[in-house]
């Protein structure tokens, strides 16, 4: 069963800072996701990463594997891989220069074969990571934060950001009946930063304990970036912002869509925002270091019933 759905847009272009972060607010709450339009990343550096992702992912499988995912969660995972078997194949990647950048080890396609690869994404990671930042700020002032608290108590270094490309093939099988792009989950970090190359399949579900599941399609607005709150926000904020429940449906056209995880450092502690908890509302969650939060997450993720990592 699914509905049309009309999400909040999010114009960083209005001068009036409060009353964007009014209107964050409010979509955070009632949806965990909206747009923002007027992010300042021009419509070109989409087309040219989504270009190069594409390049990427039409390599053969072997090439592809040479860049199979390593322990630190960095490089390739074929379609078929975890625990939900989904469609998808994706590349993860973070750009450098974090004070955690030295346990992270990036993985890159051969200079030979895709000379534009590495400064494409890398130059992308930069940009994205700015809007992020900036969101991050308003989401603060939305919270009655101080617009800096996020980058105070030291959530953010560059490599505490990951981004993920994504690729849905076209073909499904009959064997394939029934799987998906991407199975219903949420997002772990702080905040998601989605651009989609316009194909459909994206759905969210606001009531995740509601039976049966209501699934609103997410539809493409033009320039725009999908922006979703994730568990780590919805922990920080004591369930006053949403992680919502998501999915892509497997509608065997051919997707591409590449998201920004803003997650915050691993030292950085989780504890309830003061402006989420009184005494009638005490937090609901123990503190936690982001890092251990994280962990807990992709090992559940990662590895399959018996304990075996199943990239
Ligand atoms: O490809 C999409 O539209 C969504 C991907 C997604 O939900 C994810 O990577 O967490
Ligand atoms: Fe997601």
């Amino acid at each position: 069963m699914s509905r049309d759905l009309v999400l909040p847009i999010i114009d960083l272009a209005s001068p009036d800072r409060d009353s964007i972060a009014q209107s964050i607010r409010q979509a955070c709450v009632e949806y965990g996701f909206f747009y923002v339009i007027n992010h300042g990343i021009p419509k070109g550096v989409f087309q040219k990463v989504f270009e190069e992702s594409k390049k990427f992912f039409a390599l053969p499988l072997e090439e592809k594997l040479k860049l199979k995912i390593n322990d630190t969660y960095r490089g390739y995972t074929p379609s078929y891989s975890g625990n939900d078997e989904d469609l998808k194949e994706s590349f993860y990647l973070s750009s450098g220069g974090g004070s955690n950048s030295e346990t992270i080890i990036n993985q890159w396609p051969p200079e030979e074969t895709l000379p534009l690869w590495r400064v494409t994404m890398e130059s992308y990671c930069h940009d994205i990571l700015t809007v992020g930042k900036r969101l991050s700020s308003l989401i603060a002032l939305s919270l009655n934060l101080d617009d800096q608290y996020f980058e105070k108590v030291g959530a953010f270094v560059d490599s505490s950001a990951v981004l993920r490309l994504l690729h849905y093939p076209d073909e499904v099988s009959a064997s394939d009946a029934g799987k998906y792009g991407v199975s219903p989950h949420s997002d772990f970090g702080m905040l998601t930063l989605l651009a989609i190359n316009g194909v459909p399949g994206l759905q969210i579900c606001r009531e995740k304990d509601k039976c049966p599941q209501l699934w609103e399609d997410v539809h493409h607005v033009d320039g725009s970036l999908i922006v979703n709150i994730g568990d780590l926000l919805e922990r920080w904020t004591n369930c006053v912002f949403r992680s919502t429940l998501h999915r892509v449906l497997a509608i065997g056209k051919e997707r591409y869509s590449v998201a920004l995880f803003l997650d915050a450092n691993a030292d950085c502690l989780i504890e309830c925002l003061e402006s989420c908890c009184s005494e009638t509302c005490p937090p609901r969650f123990p503190p936690i270091r982001s890092g251990d939060h994280l962990r807990e997450r992709l090992q559940a993720t990662f590895l399959n019933k018996t304990g075996k990592q199943t990239y």
